[in-house]
């Protein structure tokens, strides 16, 4: 079964005058966790209700465990190995969450439904349209992984949860990789695609503009920097093209550096420099320049 789990090919959507996905590809492996990001607007939900189903493609295909999307038998016959965690989560509100937990367990089993109540616990006697932000999550979580899925499709998965849940929805992703599920993660929250994502797709506008293993990506994307000098700076001496995003506040100055360490430890000790801390650069500082439009050289 070395088939990816899934594999996009050429997937496009077209809505009138709107290319919302324009020759989308990409794979992803079985037990790795894919981030799939991109500004608002960027066509993230309209790949994600196309490989369920929900939605057909204008051309090209994917695959989903080994399902053509176009085939509505082969994605019904794969759907007990699929679990899906919607952004919105759209239940029927007359139900108790106890209720809406049966319904699904009718259609595809609930074997794990204890072990995930023992994590996250919605209200269950109570009817979902009392439900705060978090507790709609949280049933929705429990939904989706209780029929233990091979494969698990989250879109902004921790929205509405507080700290705590967060940090425990993203042990409990990390320990279903290491069990050897696949889960795509479409989130807007770096810190979260930074820490439990293996791999990225970016899209903007329709199209896939990046597609990379997170730890390639902070390498290639050069060394976040601070210095503080101890007179005040002067720009024209200290700046070198290597530099980009320069910020100069007072004596200090942060940067991103793109060329090669050694080269700036021999550049930084012809100042008199009070401290200086060179580290990775944090995934915002990197997708801003994939968010943000090139044609526009400030973008707000
Ligand atoms: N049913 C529709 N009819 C017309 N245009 C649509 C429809 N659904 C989406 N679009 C357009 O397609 C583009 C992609 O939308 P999509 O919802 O896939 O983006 P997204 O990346 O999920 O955005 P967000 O992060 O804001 O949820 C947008 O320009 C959107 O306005």
């Amino acid at each position: 079964m070395n088939q990816p789990a899934i594999n996009v090919l050429d997937l496009t959507k077209r809505y009138d005058d709107v290319l919302a996905n324009d020759g989308v590809s990409f794979e992803i492996e079985r037990g790795e966790i894919f981030g799939y990001l991109g500004p608002n607007g960027a066509g993230k939900t309209t790949t994600i209700r196309m490989l369920l189903g929900l939605l057909s493609p204008s051309s090209g295909t994917a695959e989903v465990l080994g399902a053509d999307i176009r085939n509505r038998k082969a994605l019904t016959d794969v759907k007990s190995d699929l679990g899906y965690l919607p952004d919105t989560l759209g239940f029927d509100e007359r139900l108790t969450g106890r209720q809406v937990l049966d319904y699904f367990a009718r259609m595809r089993g609930d074997e794990r439904r204890a072990e995930l109540l023992e994590l996250f616990h919605p209200p269950l006697d109570q009817a979902v349209e009392t439900y705060s932000a978090g507790n709609r999550r949280m049933l929705g979580i429990v939904q989706a992984f209780m029929h233990d899925p091979e494969l698990v499709i989250m879109d902004e998965p921790t929205s509405g949860l507080d700290p705590l849940k967060q940090d425990r929805l993203h042990h409990f992703m990390e320990q279903e990789r290491e069990a050897g599920k696949t889960l795509f993660v479409s989130s807007h929250i770096l810190s979260e695609v930074q820490r439990v994502c293996d791999r990225v797709g970016i899209i903007r506008d329709g199209e896939i503009v990046a597609l990379e293993d997170i730890d390639a990506l902070l390498k290639r994307s050069g060394k976040e920097v601070r210095v503080h000098f101890a007179d005040p700076v002067d720009e024209t001496a200290f700046v070198t093209d290597q530099m980009i995003d320069v910020d100069v506040v007072d004596r200090s100055v942060h940067f991103t550096y793109t060329g090669e360490t050694q080269a700036l430890l021999e550049h930084l000790v012809q100042f008199e420099i009070e401290d200086a801390n060179v580290g990775d650069p944090q995934l915002d500082t990197i997708f801003k320049h994939y968010y943000t439009d090139e044609s526009n050289p400030n973008p707000p």
